[in-house]
């Protein structure tokens, strides 16, 4: 579902340029010539295509004339050659189909890994989020980059095929459908090749038929992946909080809303299916006259014997593959809008994952001082409200700092500040260059997999050894799960909360940070839990400097310092007695 964002959605700001500037990379990256060899293999298929469609239609003329005849002696030949026409046009369909498929897929590999390299690497992923520049980047990446490919390469395939099959038929039926004399007014008219003019007109009138008539389906068919996308979302929401609503026995309720939901997706399904109702005889009338348009037409010039049965099975052809031809431009006019939409989707991701220069707000710099320093820092919310302002404070090494401050007022900001990803407000955060900081939240990021690449994360799962693993799990009380090292589970949903919070310890214990900033880090745990976890980490690393967020009066004997934070400029330092 839709998130409201401050990007401006405008398809139309979808240029040339823009989609120029999407679909280049790929032609110019290294394997440029392997990507420009495919696509020249399929502009041959796609030309040869058109070769064997004349054949085809040759072919038909060719095989009424006989039977007109009634000549027996060729029907042999004639048959063998309608299994060459076949061949060529099953081998002709099946390379095109390979060859669509291996462009495809590179070509939606490389945009993937192009996407994905830019929107997960430095933090763009969550200045997205934070400043809501642009709507779903994950459904960008899937579903839009997937139409980016698929519309590129059938709408520039289609264009040349339709090209090749115009110009072909139409000097096929200039060259067979010869002259037409008529007085006008008194004025005596000579038009040579008058069945191409009647298939162009032809396809015109019928071309903005079908699109008048059929204006409506575009907004039934949006409406429905609308509906479709809403429905899904509400599902998704229970099998999040599945835990929560089975507790609170919300089942029903659920049930109700999902009865709710599925209610627009059947009311569209219907009111698609009238639309059909009404829509369909006319697609039924006009295919039908197409077929004998034609055929009517010649009537006047078959009955003078001008031309044969054969030639006016070939004109008929050649007539439908003019007007079909001319009709994709119309057809494919919705096609080429999606394709604008998509453009503008994926330019807007683009756009808000380009890597900035330094970003506004709280300077961040790395100095050799060893020590964290909050120089005059000034702290908002993305909307411009002041959170805190002028703050100054130092944390050394060995030195664990508690900030204490009613909720809301700015503490978990403030951390973020510390860990350089918060850019509003002024001021100054300076880090030690050397250290290590590590940032463990109230509730920790537990991805998909085995429980050691949750404990290893952000390593790889095999930045450390299992003996290494069992060790920090036995010392953070996880010890029942020593064995369950290469146990692939949902971690995040069975490991209770406190064994959460746990596990965010035994991740502090392997990679030995020289500053650890708990935001609420203890929160799920018992007193008892609680205590064993700062005394394991101080008497670990006895010159970690720590900087805590923590509502429980009982952490405070672990702290050398209390910064006591309020609205405003509200703020002061406590030195406290060592624990
Ligand atoms: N991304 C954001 N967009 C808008 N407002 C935000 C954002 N992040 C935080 N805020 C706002 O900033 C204020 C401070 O939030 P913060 O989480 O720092 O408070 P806190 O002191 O840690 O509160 P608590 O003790 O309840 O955890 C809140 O009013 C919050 O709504």
């Amino acid at each position: 579902m839709n998130k409201t964002t401050t990007e401006p959605a405008n398809p139309q700001a979808a240029t040339l340029k823009t989609a120029w500037s999407l679909v280049q990379p790929f032609w110019t990256s290294p394997s440029k010539f392997l990507h420009f060899g495919l696509f020249a293999a399929l502009v041959a298929i796609t030309l040869s295509s058109t070769y064997v469609a004349v054949a085809a239609t040759r072919w038909y003329g060719g095989f009424t004339d006989m039977l007109v005849r009634y000549d027996s002696a060729r029907l042999m030949p004639t048959f063998i050659q309608f299994g060459r026409i076949l061949a060529m046009q099953i081998a002709a369909g099946i390379t095109a189909s390979f060859l669509t498929s291996a462009l495809s897929i590179r070509w939606r590999t490389w945009l993937t890994k192009y996407f994905l390299t830019r929107w997960l690497h430095g933090e763009a992923f969550f200045r997205i989020e934070q400043e809501h520049l642009v709507d779903n980047p994950d459904q960008r990446i899937t579903e839009d980059v997937e139409q980016l490919v698929t519309l590129s390469i059938t709408l520039a395939l289609g264009l040349l095929g339709t090209v090749a099959s115009l110009i072909t038929f139409s000097s096929m039926i200039w060259s067979k459908s010869g002259t037409i004399d008529f007085t006008w007014f008194g004025v005596a008219l000579h038009i040579p090749g008058y069945m191409l003019w009647v298939a162009i007109g032809y396809a015109m009138v019928t071309a903005a038929i079908v699109q008048f008539a059929g204006r409506r389906l575009q907004k039934l068919n949006f409406l429905k992946q609308q509906a479709e996308a809403n429905f899904r979302f509400m599902m998704t929401g229970v099998r999040e909080y599945a835990e929560q609503i089975a507790l609170l026995n919300g089942g029903k309720t659920e049930a109700a809303r999902m009865r709710q939901g599925f209610e627009g997706v059947r009311h569209n399904f219907w009111r698609i299916t009238f639309f059909n109702l009404r829509f369909d005889p006319l697609n039924t009338a006009i295919l039908l006259v197409s077929a004998i348009v034609p055929m009517v037409i010649l009537l006047p010039r078959y009955f003078s014997h001008s031309v044969t049965m054969g030639e006016m099975t070939q004109m008929t052809a050649s007539f439908e593959r003019v007007s079909s031809g001319l009709q994709w431009f119309v057809i494919n006019y919705m096609t080429v809008l999606q394709f604008r939409v998509v453009i503008a989707r994926l330019a807007g991701l683009d756009a808000a994952v380009e890597p900035r220069g330094r970003p506004a707000g709280p300077g961040y710099v790395v100095s050799p001082s060893g020590c964290i320093d909050v120089k005059a820092l000034e702290l908002q919310t993305p909307e411009g409200r002041r959170l805190l302002s002028d703050l100054n404070f130092s944390v050394r090494p060995g030195e664990r700092w508690l900030i204490r401050g009613n909720s809301g007022v700015g503490k978990s900001t403030l951390l973020r500040a510390l860990a350089g990803i918060w850019h509003f407000g002024a001021g100054n955060v300076v880090v030690p260059d050397q250290a290590k900081l590590l940032f463990l939240p109230q509730k920790n990021y537990i991805p998909p997999g085995s429980l050691k690449a949750a404990l290893c994360y952000p390593g790889q799962v095999d930045a450390f050894d299992d003996a290494a693993c069992r060790r920090a799990l036995a010392d953070c009380q996880l010890g029942p799960y020593c064995d369950n090292l290469d146990l692939v589970a949902p971690w995040g949903h069975r490991m209770s909360p406190g064994e959460q919070q746990r596990l965010g310890f035994a991740r502090a214990l392997l990679q030995a940070p020289d500053y650890l900033l708990l935001d609420e880090s203890t929160s799920a745990l018992d007193e008892d839990n609680e205590q064993q976890m700062y005394q394991m980490i101080i008497r670990r690393f006895p010159r970690i400097g720590i900087i805590s967020i923590s509502h429980h009066r009982s952490v405070e004997s672990f702290h050398t310092h209390t910064l006591n934070v309020g609205r405003g400029q509200a703020w002061h330092v406590e030195h406290a007695s060592i624990a």
